[in-house]
């Protein structure tokens, strides 16, 4: 194993660490990739499995072809045929014109194919006929075709397990596996937990512009010693809610503070270090385990967002009333105030910064924006706004509490689906789970889309 060599593939694909489990595996990768073998990568969820699949297409021959990253958990079964192999017109109600699918784009290329395990068993068999000799047949057709693709595909479940209660074919499975790859969870690479965290928590410093938050040394052992079910994945989540969230960077965060992020949920629960190596939920798989944390934290973001938001508009609402009553009692002295000289708190140099990135618009606002008596009042209008919409906020967030918690993860998912357009991948990016658990989670709760 050159270790120089691995140094530079992980420069070059941002991968972090140096855990020899971590170091075979890229080995394995860099090794593959010139052949033209099929290759399963297997690993939990989170855990980083999508930078192999770019390794190992851009280290082969066919690193000039297209590439592209299919998650099969995402796609539903009714088009998931279509979408691979392409349909012909007329081929099923709403199919208007002919369709290539991405195993005739991506001829001389890669597909990746990420959780493969929730391939629906039909699509399972012309899967394994193209990769048998390349020939496929798009759906409402008889031709069949032939293409050149070389497949990577990845798992977060153990195959053999859905293999043996008939959910996958054993023959694809063997077929697939030609050259596993491992890649390890967090917890199997303590030491490149610190290593990940400085390395997260620099660059969200950098895209927030603030200092990178320090760890004590009790805080340093706790996040070595927690289990991580979500992996690499929870671990930046965490990173950037500390940088975000922590806003006094002169002090090192200490271990209590850190465990209230590992675990929002049940925060006064740590104890000791060697708690939080105690299983957190028994009974309960480690997958569905990490999806309910990642979604009670949503939750738990959520109302520490609301709560923050509450307090920064009563500090400005009290600001701007006790401004008013100078205002209404010294009008000829407010008269004279020099907007330059204006008393700037920190509540509003806050609430500035927060507007700012709301929204571009209200930077460029702002600059046509005079600081006057009446636009002060005006202000005053905005902030009775504002707190009404607080009230609003709070009724939401009464209502909330309200709810069983399936009812809260169904009602999140809904919002987060409307705030992105019901754009699937954008929604589970911004409530921090995958793809596929959204849509499994849109197929359980019966949402309509
Ligand atoms: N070694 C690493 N160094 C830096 N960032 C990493 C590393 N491994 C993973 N990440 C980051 O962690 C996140 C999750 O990784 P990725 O999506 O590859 O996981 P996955 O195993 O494919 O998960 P899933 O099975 O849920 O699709 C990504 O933002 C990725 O950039």
């Amino acid at each position: 194993m050159d270790l120089s060599e691995i140094q530079s593939v992980k420069n070059r694909f941002g991968i972090i660490g140096a855990a020899p489990a971590l170091n075979y595996a890229i080995n394995v990768a860099m090794q593959v990739a010139a052949t033209d073998l099929t290759v399963l990568i297997t690993g939990e969820s989170g855990s980083g499995k999508e930078s192999f699949s770019k390794i190992i297409h851009s280290l082969s021959v066919r690193k000039h072809g297209n590439f592209i990253a299919i998650n099969c958990g995402a796609i539903p079964e009714g088009t998931i045929d279509s979408e691979l192999f392409g349909h012909e017109k007329g081929a099923f109600t709403g199919a208007l014109d002919a369709r290539k699918g991405y195993f005739e784009t991506t001829n001389g290329g890669t597909i990746f194919l990420d959780e493969i395990g929730e391939m629906p068993l039909g699509t399972q068999a012309r899967l394994l006929r193209v990769l048998e000799n390349g020939e496929y047949i798009r759906v409402g057709a008889s031709k069949t075709q032939k293409t050149d693709v070389r497949v990577v595909a990845a798992t977060n479940v153990n195959l053999l397990d859905a293999v043996n209660k008939g959910k996958f074919r054993e023959d694809l499975y063997y077929r697939l596996n030609t050259v596993p790859i491992y890649v390890p969870p967090l917890r199997e690479r303590d030491e490149d937990v610190l290593m990940l965290f400085r390395k997260f928590t620099n660059d969200f410093a950098e895209r927030y512009r603030t200092r990178p938050v320090r760890l004590s040394p009790d805080a340093r052992q706790t996040l070595l010693s927690f289990d991580f079910p979500g992996n690499i994945r929870q671990l930046k989540n965490i990173a950037e809610q500390i940088t975000i969230l922590e806003t006094d960077k002169e002090e090192p965060i200490d271990a209590d503070t850190l465990w209230r992020y590992l675990n929002p949920v049940n925060p006064s629960s740590r104890r000791t270090v060697s708690q939080a190596l105690v299983p957190l939920s028994l009974g309960e798989d480690a997958t569905s385990f990490s999806e309910r944390e990642i979604l009670y934290k949503v939750l738990f973001e959520m109302r520490r967002d609301v709560t923050e938001l509450k307090k920064l508009v009563r500090e400005v609402l009290k600001d701007e009333q006790s401004n008013h009553e100078i205002l209404k009692n010294h009008q000829d002295l407010f008269d004279n105030i020099n907007p330059a000289d204006a008393p700037v708190t920190e509540t509003s140099r806050l609430l500035a910064a927060h507007e700012e990135r709301l929204s571009n618009n209200a930077r460029n606002d702002s600059s046509s924006r005079e600081y006057t008596p009446a636009s002060r009042v005006v202000d005053l209008d905005r902030y009775s706004q504002a707190r009404s919409q607080i009230e609003d906020v709070e009724h939401i967030a009464e209502e909330e509490e309200s709810l069983s918690l399936e009812d809260q993860e169904k009602d999140l998912i809904i919002k987060a689906l409307r705030r992105n357009n019901n754009k699937r991948k954008y929604a589970a990016q911004a409530l921090g789970i995958s793809e596929r658990t959204l849509y499994r989670k849109i197929k359980q709760y019966d949402i309509d889309e």
